[in-house]
């Protein structure tokens, strides 16, 4: 299984350009755990402080019970072992062969014979979907074959930590679909800790349990992915939705005047290309292929996110006994009677399958046309076709 890796008050600067202040987080043993954040807010620099490759200023980051900030050059060296990186380019030597650069971390590690290494290659090789390219040069393969192999090298030590950059990058949506469920395989397989960087919304929705972000030289929030996914922060807002306006600018943060100059735009007409579409909200995260085993993953980080249940925000609470079955609601009562012995949390959320149905409206109580989002050319609000409707009427009144 993975290992836990706990960051604790990390600050990191260069020269007199500080790049983020007292970071705290705790990748829980593995889990997959992404981290969002607009270009240039560090988000490569703290994977590099993760790994030992950057030291911060302030702060540690325990492994296996060594702080990686304070520690011997030696014990930094096994600490090393334990994990696998991913760069943000596949960082493969481009006149070694497929097969050569995978084999590279082998070679230079450990003492193994070249029929060992053949098989543990070409097991990876076969983990990513990539056998029978092991002779080609990097250039000859494409952008997500080399991501792939970059993916394959990293885990030839078995590691217990994954760190990816940024994956999808250069990636069209098709294939970064392919990675993401590749991601969730490996955690699947290998049980590893996996700490995914990237801007893309997609596979910040599908992939993690947990999920963070970095704005303005601060870790905003991290923790259970349906905190950010159901979060009300105007950066998370404007981040999740890919929108122009608000907080985020196109260099770092906006001054307030230039916020209120795009909003002044925005009132008399002038959109920002995002439409009225609010991507937040959770959506059901990916599962390993048919086959594979099932994340042990869930099972823990299910009884992790129920003992803090009660100190996250209501719609996160909501979101996440809705994805509860009847049994671990039944089975998370039980713990909490018994470790609490208080009632649940008002209001209470229930899983999805005891909610009571929605009233049927009958012919008398129709329900009144829902407010919609408002055009900013408009007075009157737009009809609500893009709404989630909790229930539709038949002609009969019926439910649909
Ligand atoms: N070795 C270094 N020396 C000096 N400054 C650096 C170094 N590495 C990174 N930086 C600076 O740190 C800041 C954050 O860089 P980083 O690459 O971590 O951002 P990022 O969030 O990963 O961006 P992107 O999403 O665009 O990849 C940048 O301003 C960068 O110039």
């Amino acid at each position: 299984m993975g290992v836990e890796v706990a960051v604790e008050g990390l600050s990191k600067s260069f020269g007199r350009q500080a790049i983020w202040r007292d970071v705290t987080l705790t990748l829980p043993a593995g889990e997959v755990s992404v981290l969002l954040g607009p270009s240039g807010t560090g988000k490569s620099v703290f994977l590099k402080c993760l790994i030992g490759l950057l030291r911060p200023e302030r702060g540690s980051v325990v492994i296996d019970g060594v702080d990686l900030c304070a520690c011997a050059e030696r014990d930094m060296y096994e600490i090393r072992k334990l994990f696998g990186v991913l760069f943000q380019d596949g960082a493969l030597f481009g006149s070694m062969s497929i097969f050569d650069n995978v084999a590279f971390p082998l070679r230079e590690h450990t003492r193994k014979s070249e029929t060992e290494i053949r098989q543990i290659v070409m097991s990876k090789m076969d983990m990513v979907g990539m056998l029978g390219a092991e002779h080609k040069l990097p250039g000859e393969i494409s952008g997500g074959m080399r991501k792939r192999a970059g993916l394959a090298r990293a885990l030839v030590l078995d590691p217990q930590i994954i760190l990816c950059d940024e994956p999808d990058s250069g990636l069209d949506p098709v294939r970064t679909a392919y990675l993401s469920q590749l991601l969730i395989d490996l955690n699947a397989q290998i049980d590893a800790t996996i700490l995914i960087v990237t801007h893309n919304i997609n596979v910040a929705r599908t992939v993690p349990d947990n999920l963070g972000m970095l704005f303005r030289k601060e870790l905003v929030m991290f923790g259970p992915r349906e905190v950010l996914l159901t979060s009300d922060e105007p950066v998370v807002a404007q981040f999740l939705n890919g929108r122009r306006i608000g907080p985020i600018g196109m260099s770092e943060e906006k001054d307030s005047a230039t916020m209120a100059a795009e909003l002044a735009h925005q009132a008399a007409g002038h959109g920002d290309g995002s439409g009225h579409e609010d991507v937040r909200g959770i959506v059901p995260q990916l599962e390993p292929t048919p086959g594979l085993p099932a994340r042990q993953a869930v099972r823990r980080r299910r009884a992790r996110v129920l003992q803090i249940l009660d100190t996250l925000p209501e719609s996160a609470r909501h979101g996440i006994m809705a994805e509860l079955s009847l049994e671990d609601y039944e089975r998370y009562q039980d713990w909490r009677r018994r470790t609490t012995g208080m009632a649940m949390p008002q209001p209470m959320p229930q899983p999805m399958a005891r909610r009571p149905l929605p009233p049927q409206p009958g012919p008398a109580q129709q329900r009144p046309p829902q407010p919609g989002p408002v055009h900013p050319n408009q007075t009157t609000p737009l009809p609500p076709a893009r709404r989630p409707r909790p229930w539709r009427r038949d002609d009969q009144g019926g439910r649909g």
